[in-house]
């Protein structure tokens, strides 16, 4: 659906490049993951694809056309949610629907149903001026879903929202994905990241070092490893075994023979100590 080859590009007046000759590929049907700390280039990069930064070197095929020679009918295609600038805080949410919709020559989604899964049903018809960041966060989301689009970029979808709203904006992108629809989303959140992305890849400082599955980054970089806690007289006593080799090592099987076991958990590395050990940054 994305094929992004060799891509280079620098801001007007400037002499730095912001991105190196990235390239990626993205599969219809699949959710893919741009993490990066501040600055690394995951907006830029986003831009570029949806047809906001022209000035490029390299290559940004989308859905089987070169980005450039898109015209109006692009949009018809993809949806985008990042910032809220094109919400109309005179309007009520259900008009700012309305109005939005009106831009697409597809006939819109439900709009009540959409307002009903993210919870602003009720919030409908009041002016959302008075709206939390939150709730301008789900309205925005759904903005971008009204014309059903194939394609949907989303930029931190579930920050700044509250643990339930954010499991409902995770559960909707899931099920778009069920549906056959195509999402690049990009975020800090390493945890997003593994619940809900096919493939991720790093981007540091205009680069991209690594893309894979979450599962296999962890399969490939993270030592899994058994920990074993148990009482020694008055105290506890923490050891540690890397799971690779577990069966010839002895020591384990000694403790539980002759220790009195507080607890065993399995440690796994997270995704954010992957993204640390292969690229030397921190997310933030
Ligand atoms: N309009 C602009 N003009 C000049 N430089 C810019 C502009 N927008 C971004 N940059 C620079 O380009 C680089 C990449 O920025 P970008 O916004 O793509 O990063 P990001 O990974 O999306 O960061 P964040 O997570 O903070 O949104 C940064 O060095 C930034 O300062």
């Amino acid at each position: 659906m994305i094929k992004v080859t060799d891509l280079d590009f620098s801001y007007k007046g400037s002499k730095t490049k912001v991105i190196k000759g990235i390239n990626f590929h993205i599969k219809k049907g699949e959710i893919f993951g741009f993490l990066g700390p501040s600055g690394a280039g995951k907006t830029t990069t986003q831009r570029i694809i949806i047809g906001l930064l022209q000035e490029y070197e390299g290559s940004v095929e989308i859905m089987g056309k070169e980005r450039k020679a898109w015209g109006r009918e692009f949009y018809e295609r993809i949806g985008v949610a990042f910032d809220f600038p094109n919400l109309y805080l005179k309007l009520t949410a259900l008009e700012n629907l309305q109005l939005i919709s009106s831009y697409y020559k597809k006939k819109p989604q439900d709009m009540e149903s959409l307002l009903e899964r993210v919870g602003l049903l009720s919030d409908k018809d009041k002016k959302i001026d008075g709206f939390s960041k939150g709730m301008k966060m789900r309205l925005n989301f759904i903005r971008s879903l009204i014309h059903d689009p194939e394609i949907i970029f989303f930029d931190e979808p579930t920050s700044g929202l509250d643990p339930l709203n954010a499991k409902i904006i995770k559960e909707m992108i899931l099920e778009m994905k069920k549906e056959g629809k195509t999402i690049f989303l990009t975020t800090h959140n390493m945890t997003v990241a593994e619940q809900l992305c096919d493939r991720v890849a790093f981007i540091v400082e205009g680069k991209i070092p690594v893309i894979d599955s979450p599962k296999e980054l962890k399969v490939k970089y993270g030592n899994q490893s058994i920990k074993m806690e148990y009482y020694e007289g008055e105290f506890t006593r923490v050891e540690e075994f890397p799971i690779k080799g577990l069966k010839e090592n002895s020591r384990p099987r000694e403790i539980l023979k002759t220790k009195d076991i507080k607890t065993i958990h399995s440690q796994e590395a997270t995704l954010e100590d992957i993204f640390i050990k292969l690229t030397g940054r921190k997310l933030v």
